[in-house]
């Protein structure tokens, strides 16, 4: 899908010179040694950022980091100043903070095409309380707003939401842009059929989605921790496996809307079932309306793999959201992975994949088949709230979003 090729309605004689204020999502993993452990996040926020600086613009960089209470050392920003110098081929500054005089100084010595990093957004409660003089702040050091940070705009906090107060124009960034093109517009008109793969650990968390998606798709598979409880309000044995028993009577009526909207639900047929919830679990493969007692269901088994696949084959928009098994465990990774290479390939060969956030990125990334897929989404929850039908506040407050 073609990104927009300027960002918002803005054009070089909107940005020249200009102090763009642009909040990106860097939140990205970090280890005990402060080293990046995945830069998707930093390398998905560069074509705005060269974008503004090739037009221009001064560039003030703001993200927030973790969940700090307060002002915490090890959730600065300022680990990410090498990799984003070297993305970008310009020698990043940092500041200490993100508001206050010091920012005022280094905003006002940047040349045109400079970036200048913010601190984290959240050493500053303010930040998520959306407090407006806060915004205020935030937004005093520049004259224009772009929002680039997909993965925080199912939150309505001073830096993706109160700032467009203070600050117009207020315009989506390339990446909030393809997120959206995706997320909403390639799941309201797709390519049929369109199915939906919904997984995870639990129906509670993924039941807004299910029921939403019951509305625009042809096929819905199903897997992960949440079938066991579709399969007990079956009446089938379950073992040990993972079940809302107060979600029962909820699995049999999406079922039934299922049928009354002529979606064809598929559940797995065959289960990988193990002794206990561990790597080196004793494990087997059997029908999933037989699992024996005391053993516990951690992925999808064969069958039902090549039935997925084969209906994956006949599909031309597919979305997917949570996997198919403890892909953390090598031994119970295999539907999982197989689902991720029949989606690739499948993209190969003209089928619109879209990978919505959450463990499902990650179980792609794992292997190695993140580029082969339509869309992979940088937003967990943003994307999971947009899959449910929410409108997300970061993208409401902005002028052409
Ligand atoms: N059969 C199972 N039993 C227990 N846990 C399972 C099972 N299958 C998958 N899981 C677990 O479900 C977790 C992912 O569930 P979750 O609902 O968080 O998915 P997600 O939507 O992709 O992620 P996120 O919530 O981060 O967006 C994984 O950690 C996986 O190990
Ligand atoms: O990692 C994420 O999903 C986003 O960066 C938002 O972070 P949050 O859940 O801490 O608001």
């Amino acid at each position: 899908m073609a990104s927009k090729r300027s960002v918002g309605t803005l054009t070089e004689s909107d940005l020249k010179g200009k102090k763009v204020f642009l909040r990106a999502d860097l939140n990205v993993p970090l280890d005990d040694s402060q080293k990046i452990t995945d830069d998707t996040r930093i390398r998905a926020s560069v074509p705005t950022i060269k974008f503004l600086m090739g037009k221009g613009a001064k560039v003030i960089l703001a993200s927030h980091l973790g969940r700090p209470k307060g002002v915490t050392p090890k959730y600065s920003l300022k680990p990410l100043v090498p990799r984003l110098s070297e993305l970008l081929g310009v020698d990043v500054v940092m500041a200490n903070d993100c508001i206050g005089e010091e920012v005022q100084k280094l905003a006002a010595t940047l040349p045109d095409g400079g970036v200048l990093l913010l601190e984290n957004v959240r050493f500053y409660k303010e930040e998520e309380k959306n407090d407006p003089e806060f915004a205020n702040k935030l937004a005093s050091v520049a004259d224009l707003y772009v929002n680039d940070a997909f993965g925080t705009a199912h939150r309505a906090h001073a830096s993706t939401e109160g700032v467009t107060k203070y600050l117009r124009p207020s315009v989506a960034g390339f990446l909030m842009q393809k997120e959206l093109d995706y997320l909403v517009g390639a799941v309201a008109n797709p390519k049929k059929p369109f199915a939906a793969i919904v997984g995870g650990s639990k129906v509670s968390t993924k039941i807004g989605v299910i029921e939403s998606l019951l509305a625009k798709v042809d096929i819905l598979i199903l897997g992960g921790g949440m079938i066991y409880t579709f399969y007990k309000a079956q009446g089938y044995a379950v073992g040990k496996s993972l079940v809302e028993e107060d979600k029962l009577e909820l699995a049999t009526s999406l079922i039934e809307k299922a049928k009354s909207k002529g979606v064809s639900l598929l559940l797995p047929t065959d289960i990988v079932v193990a002794d206990k919830f561990a790597a080196d679990a004793e494990s087997k493969t059997v029908p999933a309306s037989a699992i024996p007692d005391g053993w516990m269901g951690l992925d999808i088994g064969p069958d039902s793999i090549k039935t997925f696949s084969e209906t994956l084959d006949t599909t031309k928009t597919v979305i997917w959201n949570g996997p198919m098994g403890v892909f953390e465990f090598e031994k119970f990774a295999a539907g999982t992975d197989a689902i991720a290479k029949k989606l690739a390939d499948i993209t190969a060969k003209g089928v619109t994949t879209i990978i919505g956030g959450g463990d499902s990125v990650a179980a792609v990334e794992k292997a190695g088949l993140a580029d082969k897929m339509s869309h992979i989404s940088t937003g967990g929850g943003a994307s999971l709230e947009l899959l449910e039908g929410k409108t997300l506040p970061g993208v409401l407050a902005l002028n052409d979003a």
